[in-house]
């Protein structure tokens, strides 16, 4: 099992303000193309991946989604517009949830009104955390047992001071490299870093 966290700090938990935000400020498109490459590959999916999307501009609650590849069904295709109508789906579906609250969306989705530290907490328990980072080790390096999650965030970055809660829950840094690269593209290269093993 290969699980993805993508911290998106900047997108919002309104559906149609996440739609506007495409190509703007809040970069909503991060959402789409790093569940692309996390889930899908051509003409198939990838099995035994889970992504979860922390969308964190809210007035309210952070909106965690969370897509499982082997659950999906009908998804409808893997261009940005499909993409981002379900996470849209599943932000609808949350209206009106209270804190810690969960609902179904549809095979394979669904949402809950979880914060970001929650949800690593709740992760930690059974997954070894991975925090990606250009400063951290070198993925070849790197020894992975059967559940690493990968954490990203969007194009803001990790806030300093949640570092050190991640390294008490065991998240340790990996490295691609020296460029500094989208989430979307990270996730493409720590798919094929764990795909030679
Ligand atoms: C666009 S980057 C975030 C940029 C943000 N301004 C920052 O300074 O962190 C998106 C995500 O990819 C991760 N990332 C980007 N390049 C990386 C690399 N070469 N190695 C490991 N993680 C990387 C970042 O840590 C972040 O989680």
């Amino acid at each position: 099992m290969r699980t993805f966290v993508l911290r998106a700090r900047a997108a919002p938990t309104d559906s149609r303000k996440l739609l506007e935000s495409v190509g703007r400020d809040a970069h909503a498109e991060i959402l789409a193309h790093t569940l692309m490459n996390a889930i899908f590959v051509a003409q198939s999916h990838r099995p035994q991946v889970v992504v979860y999307l922390v969308l964190e501009s809210t007035h309210d609650y952070s909106r965690t989604i969370r897509f499982e590849a082997d659950a999906l069904r009908d998804i409808g295709g893997f261009d940005e517009r499909n993409l981002l109508s379900k996470v849209c789906k599943a932000l609808d579906a949350s209206i009106g949830m209270g804190k810690e609250d969960a609902r179904s969306v549809e095979p394979g989705i669904n949402v809950q009104t979880l914060s970001f530290e929650r949800l690593v907490q709740q992760l930690a328990e059974d997954h070894q955390l991975f925090l990606m980072d250009r400063k951290g080790t070198p993925i070849h390096q790197q020894a992975f047992a059967d559940k690493p999650c990968f954490l990203l965030t969007d194009h803001i970055p990790m806030p300093k001071k949640t570092i050190p809660g991640l390294e008490r829950l065991g998240a340790r840094k990996v490295s691609l490299g020296p460029t500094m690269l989208f989430a979307s593209q990270c996730v493409v290269l720590i798919h094929h870093a764990l795909d030679q093993r």
